[in-house]
């Protein structure tokens, strides 16, 4: 099968071919036994796009920008060549050899728990969590080695090592003094953004002697992290599948006119009493409002939980729990739940403010139709939302959506279309 048949693009020097069994990647790249029969163990079948092309880039050492809609496996496509590499090498070194940043700490934990059972699947390893996890020695099955670990900031027996990176705070750590800090001075940390984050996981390894494989899977490429790439990467291979920055085709897609925010209360009661097969994602902007939401949908006897950033860590996980266990039928969250979470049970996700980005819209919705699954999103929008909207017409007109027709909806519509024509012209 050709790349054209995979919807994927590469480009870049030196790009091996797709690979389309495991069994073939088993064999060029030789890897164990072991690790094909946990990937077996995982109900997988064949390398999804993402993996037929990214795998065997990977496993050659190379440094790769990927891009490919959400839901379509990246997380093997990078987890496999780790555990392969850090299972190969073993011997070689003993200290921190995988680092896995991942923009929120769940996020982080969902990429550690691929976890294919099986001794010879082991490997010896020290793993370190971020934001405070205690160091395990001893033997760790196949992926504890892939977290989002990054070492603390200084290393016991040398006194150097990689600055502890927090990742859902996006804090960068300067000495250890601020690692000892309370609650309310964390709050107080230097924020960073991603990229910096990256330049001091990057800085370390310098100062270590290390020159790491690099490797970037996002379902969104945004020009900063281009730009980031030009001046990190060298000779990457770019592996785009499908539309860039695009929501998953297996989502289909509503747009809802509501009017105003008295509107969403009435549009959100409409479409639970129509569509109430838990469980269901909602985001809301900020905080406060899915505090508020959650509170005015519990009132109505719903199973409701939350998911934003005010929460403890533990609030957060059990919240998860409770969502995936089916404990919880609604789940209201920011944009702290947008990004790579797996939810495979989820066939509804609700916008219920619209995103402020086309990358949150992306990741939002990104939520359902997984693993070839299909799904629905129903993003709701007011006349204050027009601007906004706007921007996000063009990259939902690249994907499937319908607008649907509810009072008042007809002038918006014709809003929409208009736009649509325009970008068009
Ligand atoms: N080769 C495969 N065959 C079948 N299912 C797969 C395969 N690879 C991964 N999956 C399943 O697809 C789902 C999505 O995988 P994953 O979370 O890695 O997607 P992703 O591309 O990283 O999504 P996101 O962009 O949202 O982070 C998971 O439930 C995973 O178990």
């Amino acid at each position: 099968m050709t790349r054209r048949a995979l919807h994927v693009r590469v480009k870049g020097h030196d790009a091996p071919d797709p690979v389309l069994s495991f069994e073939t990647l088993g064999e060029t790249f030789n890897l164990s036994e072991q690790l094909l029969k946990n990937v077996a163990s995982l109900g997988f079948k064949r390398p999804s796009p993402v993996q037929a092309q990214s795998l065997p880039a990977m496993l050659k050492g190379l440094e790769v920008l990927v891009a490919a809609p959400t839901g379509t496996g990246k997380t093997l496509a990078f987890g496999l060549p780790i555990v392969h590499h850090l299972a190969k090498d073993k011997k070689k070194y003993k200290r921190l050899r995988a680092v896995l940043l991942a923009p929120t700490r769940e996020l982080a934990s969902q990429s550690g728990e691929l976890r294919p059972e099986g001794e010879a699947g082991q490997v010896d390893t020290n793993t370190k969590r971020a934001g405070g996890g205690k160091k395990e020695k001893g033997r760790k099955r196949f992926a504890e080695n892939v977290t989002n670990t990054v070492a603390e900031n200084k290393d016991e027996q040398s006194g150097d090592g990689l600055p502890r990176v927090e990742d859902e705070t996006q804090s960068v750590w300067k000495n250890r003094k601020q690692n000892e800090c309370g609650k309310e001075r964390r709050n107080e940390r230097q924020r960073a953004s991603f990229a910096e984050q990256l330049s001091v996981v990057m800085a370390a390894c310098t100062k270590m002697g290390v020159q790491p494989q690099k490797a970037l899977f996002s379902a969104t490429l945004t020009a900063k992290v281009d730009n980031w790439v030009k001046e990190n990467l060298t000779n990457p291979i770019r592996i785009i599948v499908g539309t860039k920055n695009t929501p998953s085709l297996r989502v289909h897609q509503e747009l809802l006119f509501v009017g105003g925010e008295d509107g969403k209360r009435v549009a959100m009661r409409q479409l639970l009493t129509q569509n109430m097969t838990p469980p269901i994602l909602i985001f809301v902007q900020s905080v406060e409002r899915a505090k508020q939401l959650a509170h005015e949908l519990e009132f109505d006897g719903l199973r409701v939980g939350q998911l934003h950033g005010q929460q403890t860590h533990t609030q957060r996980r059990d919240s998860l729990l409770a969502f995936r266990s089916g404990n919880i039928w609604l789940l209201i969250c920011t944009d702290l739940a947008a990004r790579g979470l797996d939810l495979p049970a989820t066939r509804l996700v609700i916008n219920y403010d619209l995103p402020t980005t086309t990358a949150a819209y992306v990741h939002r919705v990104g939520r359902t139709g997984r693993a070839g699954n299909s799904g629905k999103a129903v993003t709701f929008f007011t006349e204050d939302d027009r601007p906004l909207l706007r921007r996000l017409l063009f990259h939902l007109y690249l994907s499937k959506f319908s607008i649907e027709n509810t009072d008042g909806a007809f002038k918006n519509k014709i809003f929409v279309f208009k736009t649509l024509d325009h970008l068009q012209t």
